[in-house]
């Protein structure tokens, strides 16, 4: 798509080079991404209380692909979100939505974009389920009638279908979620911001909408980009991650590539000996990165790959140790977020039970 150089306020201005390092970057051979944020960062407050919220994010989101953003309470997810959305105004950065920067034309940026922001979007509780799609497509600037068929087809895939003339406000909490999810895809946005979608679900909901987002995706060619401080969510309906911590980018590939890439075997040992002393004397000799006094018998994980292995069994025997259960453990995203940062995606959070 063209641009037109015009400023803020819409006024014209001259080219600068700014513009063209930016003609640069944007070959015409392929088409330019769903999303690129370069350089964006957001601060809220000032002196002690200053906080920043998203700092010096880059990243780029690839047109039908599914991108998530893993981080715990506070990371930044949300303000990232509204950064790109529009919503907030970064203090630094820029934000292309598909190819265009969102400060040269907004209508234009913003055309085929919709949001969900903080797991629902305020749908009107006193109008149908249908009501509320054909409404959200009006307001994208879409007649309501020319999308019906498309309509009908969120409603059955979402499982809607014959609540289609219930008012929402007599829907489960799990459906007006999905009513929340169908009515922010009832304009025909191509690119999706999904605001931690399963908050507040229970555990069934919650992954009832995980395995819908999977497959309209898929069949629907969206891209969407969804924030979770749940790795679930994320491992099952992403492809590619971007965890973030304090503001900032800690990790940003795919799911294979991130879980592949703790090249740590990790083994849990599981045995009634394992008091205080005995733990201390593995820490000497191992990386210890977890040690569990709850569990029945209490069990240590530790990093034990290769031969280590058998340095590992030696050690416990020679500690007096009665190994109870001994067993690999596959590394997940929480335990790439932990390796990166010390701290789990979901410490902090609340919402979702699963
Ligand atoms: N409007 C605001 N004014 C002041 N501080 C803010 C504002 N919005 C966010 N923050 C702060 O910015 C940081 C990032 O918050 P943000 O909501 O973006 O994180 P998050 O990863 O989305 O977390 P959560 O899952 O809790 O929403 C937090 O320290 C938060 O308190």
């Amino acid at each position: 798509m063209a641009r037109s150089a015009t400023s803020a306020r819409g006024g014209p201005r001259e080219r600068d080079d700014t513009d063209a390092a930016r003609d640069e970057s944007t070959p015409e051979r392929s088409p330019p991404p769903a999303l690129a944020v370069e350089g964006l960062t957001k601060r809220f407050g000032d002196g002690d209380d200053a906080v920043t919220a998203v700092d010096d994010v880059s990243l780029t989101v690839e047109r039908g692909s599914v991108v998530g953003l893993l981080g715990p309470n506070g990371a930044g997810k949300t303000t990232l979100i509204k950064c790109a959305l529009g919503i907030v105004i970064p203090d630094a950065g820029s934000v292309r939505v598909f190819g265009t920067d969102v400060r040269d034309g907004r209508r234009a940026a913003y055309a085929d974009v919709d949001a969900m922001l903080e797991g629902a979007r305020n749908d009107y509780w006193r109008l149908t389920v249908r009501e509320n799609l054909r409404y959200f497509a009006t307001i994208s600037g879409v007649d309501p009638d020319s999308v019906a068929a498309r309509h009908d087809r969120l409603l059955d895939r979402l499982d809607l279908a014959d609540k289609a003339d219930t008012p929402v406000r007599d829907l489960s909490r799990g459906m007006k979620q999905k009513v929340s999810l169908a009515s922010v895809l009832a304009g025909g946005a191509e690119l999706v911001f999904l605001d931690e979608p399963t908050l507040g679900l229970d555990v069934e909901s919650a992954r009832t909408l995980r395995a819908e987002l999977r497959r309209l995706a898929a069949e629907e060619g969206l891209t969407i980009v969804v924030s979770s401080h749940d790795m679930t969510t994320i491992e099952a309906v992403c492809d590619r991650v971007v965890m973030l911590s304090n503001g900032r980018v800690v990790a940003d590939d795919t799911v294979e590539a991130l879980l592949g890439g703790t090249d740590r075997d990790v083994v849990r040992v599981a045995s009634p000996d394992l008091d205080r002393e005995t733990v201390a004397g593995l820490r000497e000799a191992f990386e210890v990165v977890d040690v569990d006094r709850d569990a029945h018998p209490p069990a240590v994980t530790v990093v034990a790959g290769g031969d280590r292995i058998y340095d590992l069994t030696d050690a416990l025997r020679a500690a007096g140790v009665t190994v109870s259960d001994i067993r690999t453990v596959q590394p997940d995203l929480e335990d790439v977020f932990l390796d990166r940062t010390g701290t789990v995606p979901s410490a902090a959070a609340g919402g979702e039970s699963s």
